[in-house]
């Protein structure tokens, strides 16, 4: 790596004061990972060279929202040929879901797809029509699995996810393994179809097979309106920002007690939305601003979750607000285990019954239908 190395990104950020957009390039330095920030209308510095220990330049990437001092930033070009040319290879795209025979893995598979260095950018539980799912696979119509197929793709919930790697589409369709898992059994049973496929329809996840059919299908699925939110006897989880790699454990805890996830997707809160959402804590909770600083820090993810009584025996499992509290008193809760302080607790949960539906209501009908 040359001393002189340096990436550049044409970056927005909406100034909500003056109702404006301001673009900016973003420096990222990799010999000793510093970035300056250069306001391009006004042609002048705007951050001097500093060390930023919040941000790798594996967060840097076009669609990407940064936060860099409170402000959150979205990436939306590279500003030079060379940015362009390294990034454009190193980093790509491609589409996966987890098809509706792994419901009750949906956390071990999102564990393994961190684990194996993919980053989730976008995530989106739906229930897919048989005329969505005729679509999805228009490629397969009048092939003798197609009718199986589409009724199995429409029969339950899906898990859709925007997945960026180097070289995405190989990397996440290696990991899937060969599309029969009897095969994949035998041939590559470390793969996710061998480990949670059951045979040739069934077989787990979907991956897309090139870059062109990853956009066509990132397109399609992320415009699909099918929310599965029941919005009654629900509860809201929201997994914060900092806890976000290990979302697939706590997904998969919050399964194993026995909770039904009926809706789930990932956001990137504003600072706005953040602060109409935990407005009842202005004032209430001493670590008001820092929270909500926290939760615009990356993304989120949200869910629905339900069960009897799911509010109070949502927050036995979430555990006390304090993880250091937590550890001690209830140490087999999502806090204690992902909790580091207060504030990045791990998750944020309804507090009170009657609040559970406004909630679940705020993210998958008010703000998935921004
Ligand atoms: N012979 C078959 N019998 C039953 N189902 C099949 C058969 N071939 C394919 N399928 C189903 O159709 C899906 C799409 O088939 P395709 O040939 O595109 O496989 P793939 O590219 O490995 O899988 P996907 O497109 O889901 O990532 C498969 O994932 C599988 O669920």
């Amino acid at each position: 790596m040359s001393s002189e190395e340096r990436y550049v990104f044409v970056i927005e950020w909406f100034d909500q004061a003056a109702s404006l957009i301001r673009k900016y390039n973003l420096t990222y330095f990799t010999v000793d990972n510093t970035i300056d920030m250069f306001d391009i209308k006004n042609r002048r510095i705007f951050l001097k060279r500093c060390q930023y220990p919040g941000l790798s330049v594996s967060e840097l990437f076009i669609g990407a929202t940064v936060t860099i001092y409170s402000r959150q930033l979205k990436v939306i070009d590279y500003a030079d040929v060379f940015t362009r040319q390294k990034f454009e290879t190193q980093r790509s795209k491609t589409f996966g879901m987890i098809k509706p025979d792994c419901y009750n893995n949906i956390g071990k598979i999102i564990d393994i797809i961190y684990s194996k260095g993919l980053r989730i950018t976008n995530l989106k539980m739906i229930k897919m029509t048989l005329t969505n799912a005729r679509q999805f696979y228009a490629e397969h119509t009048g092939k003798p699995f197609f009718e199986d197929l589409t009724n199995f793709m429409s029969s339950d919930v899906v898990v859709g996810m925007e997945l960026v790697a180097e070289n995405a589409v190989p990397k996440w369709r290696e990991l899937m393994g060969p599309t029969n898992p009897i095969t994949a059994k035998t041939d590559s049973p470390n793969t996710l179809r061998a480990i949670f496929g059951t045979q040739g329809t069934h077989n787990a996840v979907h991956g897309s097979d090139s870059a062109t059919s990853a956009s066509r299908e990132l397109n399609f699925f992320f415009s699909l309106p099918n929310s599965p939110a029941v919005l009654n006897n629900c509860t809201c989880c929201i997994i914060k920002p900092h806890a976000i790699y290990q979302a697939g454990k706590i997904i998969n805890m919050i399964l194993e007690e026995g909770f039904e996830i009926s809706a789930m997707m990932m956001v990137h809160l504003d600072k706005p939305t953040a602060e109409e959402f935990f407005e009842v804590y202005k004032g209430v909770l001493p670590e008001f601003t820092a929270m909500v600083d926290h939760m615009t820090s990356g993304p989120c993810i949200a869910m629905e979750i339900r069960q009897e009584n799911v509010v109070n025996a949502f927050r036995q499992v979430s555990g006390p607000l304090d993880p250091e509290v937590a550890k001690h008193l209830r140490s087999n809760t999502i806090r204690a285990a992902f909790g580091i302080d207060r504030v990045q607790n791990a998750v944020h949960c309804t507090d009170l019954p009657e609040d559970g539906v406004l909630e679940c209501e705020y993210f998958f009908r008010i703000l998935s239908g921004r």
